[in-house]
């Protein structure tokens, strides 16, 4: 405590660690209220805003909020190196949302695009950040992001994580409705991946732990893994989750930023290379720390249904890792046979 002469003592506040942000398609329908929220996290001294156009303006609106996070706004190929400079975490909503009708994968020929040469300037430009890939198709997008950083010399798997906190927030919510319970202090593991049948609630593991029918597991998982379909739905073609995606990333990045400072036993689920089962990426808790992922976390017992699911989602998930390993591959050498003519 100090103190003015004579006057009440002044309140000392130990001062947070200096942390910067980066938000890569923060003009989009999730990048503008993540990029709110972050902006009234104490935990962000800087937010660097970044999208094709659009961004300068968002970043002036945020900037009147008269909070600590200084707001920074960037457009444009040539301004994203400046966007990514010293940056501690980068979240990467950049990419097309999915219209009715359309699967997750089906967002792949554009989003592979615009994640790869992202990446490649994250790789260049800040290659110790943490990076939160929330452009979908997830299952496909991380692999991308991880072969990009293979190629830049750059790769760490404890860096790289799918964002696949949305899944945890929709799996709470409809459990906890489901059967009355106070929705604070209700908790979901879900783990697999991040589209349909490869989104696996773990309701075996729920807390608190209340009975559930067959049947009543079976419509939780299924309402989780439609959970995204529903919202694309009842937008009508006017894009996918964006309001309860942009808290679900400010969770996660809340965690990425409290384990960075050293706050002990963080533990969320994100989709990340691990060795957890065979899949060389798959989502499972993991422990956060200073500088990432300190593990991910065992499967623990799960149900005979559990179990069911996570054999059934197999093909899927196996085939959308395979394809963003080889749109990298590919490109790459097309790049090569390109310089050789
Ligand atoms: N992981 C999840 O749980 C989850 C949840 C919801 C949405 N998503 C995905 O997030 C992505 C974004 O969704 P949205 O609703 O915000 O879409 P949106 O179209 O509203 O916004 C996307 C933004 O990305 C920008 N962008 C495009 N190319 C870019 C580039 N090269 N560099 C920087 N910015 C670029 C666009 O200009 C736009 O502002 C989609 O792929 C969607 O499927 C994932
Ligand atoms: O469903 C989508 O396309 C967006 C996102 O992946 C979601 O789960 O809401």
């Amino acid at each position: 405590m100090s103190s003015v002469p004579g006057g009440k003592p002044l309140p000392v506040r130990k001062p947070l660690p200096y942390r910067r942000v980066t938000v890569l398609g923060a003009a989009g329908g999730i990048g503008q209220p993540l990029s709110m929220l972050l902006k009234l996290n104490p935990l962000v001294s800087k937010l660097s805003l970044y999208d094709i156009a659009g961004t300068p303006g968002v970043a002036t609106d945020l900037s009147h909020i008269n909070t600590r996070t200084e707001v920074h706004g960037f457009a444009g190929d040539d301004q994203l190196k400046d966007a990514l400079k010293d940056a501690d975490l980068v979240i990467i909503p950049a990419g097309v949302p999915r219209k009715p009708g359309m699967t997750r994968d089906e967002l792949f020929d554009i989003n592979a695009g615009i994640v790869k040469k992202l990446v490649q300037a994250i790789a260049k430009h800040c290659p110790f950040a943490l990076i939160n890939m929330i452009s979908n198709p997830v299952n496909s997008t991380v692999p991308i992001a991880a072969e990009v950083l293979k190629v830049e010399g750059t790769y760490d798997h404890t860096r790289l994580f799918g964002v696949t906190t949305l899944d945890v927030v929709r799996a709470r919510t409809f459990y906890a409705k489901a059967k009355n319970l106070p929705i604070e202090d209700v908790d979901v593991p879900v783990v697999g991946g991040h589209a349909g049948k490869t989104i696996l609630p773990l309701f075996s593991q729920a807390t608190p732990q209340v009975p559930l029918s067959k049947e009543e597991v079976e419509e939780l998982t299924r309402k989780t893994q439609d959970g995204g379909t529903e919202v694309v739905q009842a937008k009508a073609g006017k894009g996918s989750a964006t309001l309860s995606m942009a808290y679900a990333a400010a969770l996660f990045a809340e965690s990425c930023l409290k384990a960075m400072n050293g706050e002990p036993n963080i533990i969320e689920c994100a989709y990340v290379g691990s060795s957890v089962t065979d899949y060389p990426f798959f989502a499972s808790k993991v422990e956060l720390g200073k500088h990432g992922m300190v593990k991910a976390l065992e499967l623990g017992p799960i149900s005979k249904y559990e179990q069911t699911c996570l054999d059934e989602m197999k093909d899927e998930l196996m085939g959308s890792i395979d394809k963003g390993v080889a749109y990298v591959h590919n490109t790459e050498s097309e790049k090569i046979i390109e310089s050789l003519k």
